[in-house]
């Protein structure tokens, strides 16, 4: 893929072309999930470290640039070769001057809280509009017991926060994983550098647990342990050192998600190289889904491979997948019959309301939504083309863009909001098209 700025990155709207089908590879960018955790890791663990195949994206560029205004390491990234090399300066980790700011980056922001509580001196992170309506309570609540004192700055919980920092001690704390898995991330990966062990205790229901599994699977690699309790409780000893060195991030089965429903939709086949079974990403459990709809499905070592053909509606609880309930939302807008996804209240605290996104833009293209709380039911129909509003929203962006390959006449705002977490999507999407091969 070029890497020859993208027009559309800036454009007013896109029409998609429809498409009669396709079989090709696909190759997907790096997890955004595990580029995040290494760039927190590398920054947290003194060693010089290698990550390679990581997403360069928005978010990840930056959680780079505001790891690097603590002054103790710098992030050099390379666009080539999809690489960042995390250094260490021999300075210390000093609080920023100047407020950090990082666009609608939750993840990000989330780890960067705790982070700055390693920080010598007073730390202020913000983002955009959005990001400062997204909850951040829970951690804010948790902290102190720490030795981190982290407020919301209009006493709302939600950004922008600052944090005293330099007290990042370690010790008991409890934590509730109902609003976002983040926020224990967040802890478990600071914990890290802490004086004492480090017990963070799940009060309630863990959401999103795959998001912890991850985390612990990125520790893991550098050698790092963390003791558990099945979701109810994360010790973090103390005195560990992460090994510094060389990882590969393995490609984002979120970001795969849109090919798989293209290839769903429009009776295809796509093959996704560089992932596979023994994943920890919960987004590859679509592959399931797909199954179920009436696809067929192989996943092997190193790859995924989804034929589609006459989708039916099913019954699916999405609460450890939510990036991808956009993704099969739209796969139900063309199944035969309702498809009931529950257990996703997480959505409405995204970059945008997603159940309210996915309903109000389905609805325009004809298809019948019933919007709940929790939850949404889509009954399968025949879509029509319609302009969709896109909230600055990468995930709303990509999925009816793959709409607008069986359904003429989809026309995406604000192209540019994929370059959050995929910034070569409109690129991807072209090696599809047959006729823009000689562009590729
Ligand atoms: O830890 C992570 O990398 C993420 C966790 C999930 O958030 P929640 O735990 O808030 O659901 C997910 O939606 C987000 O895109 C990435
Ligand atoms: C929810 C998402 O990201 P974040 O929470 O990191 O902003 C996402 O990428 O879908």
């Amino acid at each position: 893929m070029s890497a020859t700025p993208d027009p559309r990155l800036e454009a007013e709207s896109v029409t998609v072309r429809t498409l009669a089908g396709f079989d090709e590879t696909v190759r997907v960018l790096g997890s955004k999930s595990y580029t995040n955790r290494y760039l927190a890791i590398a920054s947290l663990s003194g060693q010089e470290t290698v990550i390679d195949n990581a997403l360069l994206s928005d978010d990840t560029v930056y959680l780079s640039r505001a790891i690097e205004a603590f002054g103790h390491v710098t992030c050099d990234i390379d666009h080539d070769t999809a690489r960042i090399r995390v250094t260490p300066t021999g300075r210390p980790m000093r609080a920023p001057g100047e407020d950090i700011f990082v666009g609608g980056a939750g993840t990000p922001l989330r780890f960067l809280i705790s982070m700055a509580g390693h920080a010598e001196g007073t730390t202020v992170i913000t983002g955009n509009a959005r990001m400062q309506e997204r909850p951040m309570g829970d951690l804010l609540k948790a902290l102190p017991a720490l030795g981190v004192d982290a407020t919301a700055v209009r006493g709302n919980g939600s950004p922008p926060i600052r944090v005293v920092g330099g007290s990042f001690k370690g010790g008991a704390t409890s934590i509730s994983g109902a609003v976002s898995s983040q926020f224990t991330s967040s802890l478990i990966i600071n914990a890290l550098r802490a004086e004492t062990d480090t017990e963070i205790t799940i009060s309630d229901e863990l959401v999103s647990k795959p998001y912890v599994e991850m985390t612990l699977a990125a520790l893991n690699e550098v050698g790092v342990r963390v003791d558990r309790d099945g979701y109810r409780r994360f010790t973090v000893p103390a005195g560990q050192q992460a090994r510094g060195g060389q990882v590969t991030v393995e490609p984002d089965a979120s970001g795969m998600s849109y090919f798989l429903v293209a290839a769903a939709i429009l009776g295809s086949r796509v093959v996704i190289p560089g992932i596979g079974a023994g994943s920890h990403q919960g987004d590859v459990h679509l592959v399931e889904a797909l199954e179920r709809m009436g696809c067929r499905t192989e996943v092997g070592d190193d790859s995924i491979t989804v034929t589609g053909g006459p989708l039916h509606g099913i019954d699916i609880d999405m609460e450890a997948m939510p990036d991808v309930v956009p993704s099969l939302a739209v796969a139900a807008a063309y199944a035969e019959g309702t498809t009931r996804i529950t257990n996703i209240a997480s959505l409405r605290v995204k970059e945008c309301d997603r159940i309210a996104a996915v309903t109000t833009e389905l609805r325009k293209m004809g298809i019948e939504v019933e919007e709940h709380q929790d939850a949404m039911y889509i009954t399968g129909g025949t879509p029509h083309g319609a302009t969709i509003d896109t909230y600055d929203d990468h995930r709303i962006a990509m999925t009816f863009a793959i709409a607008g390959l069986r359904t003429e006449g989809v026309v995406i705002k604000d192209p540019g909001c994929v370059a959050k977490s995929f910034p070569t999507f409109w690129k991807t999407l072209d090696t599809l098209h047959p006729d823009l091969e000689s562009t590729k």
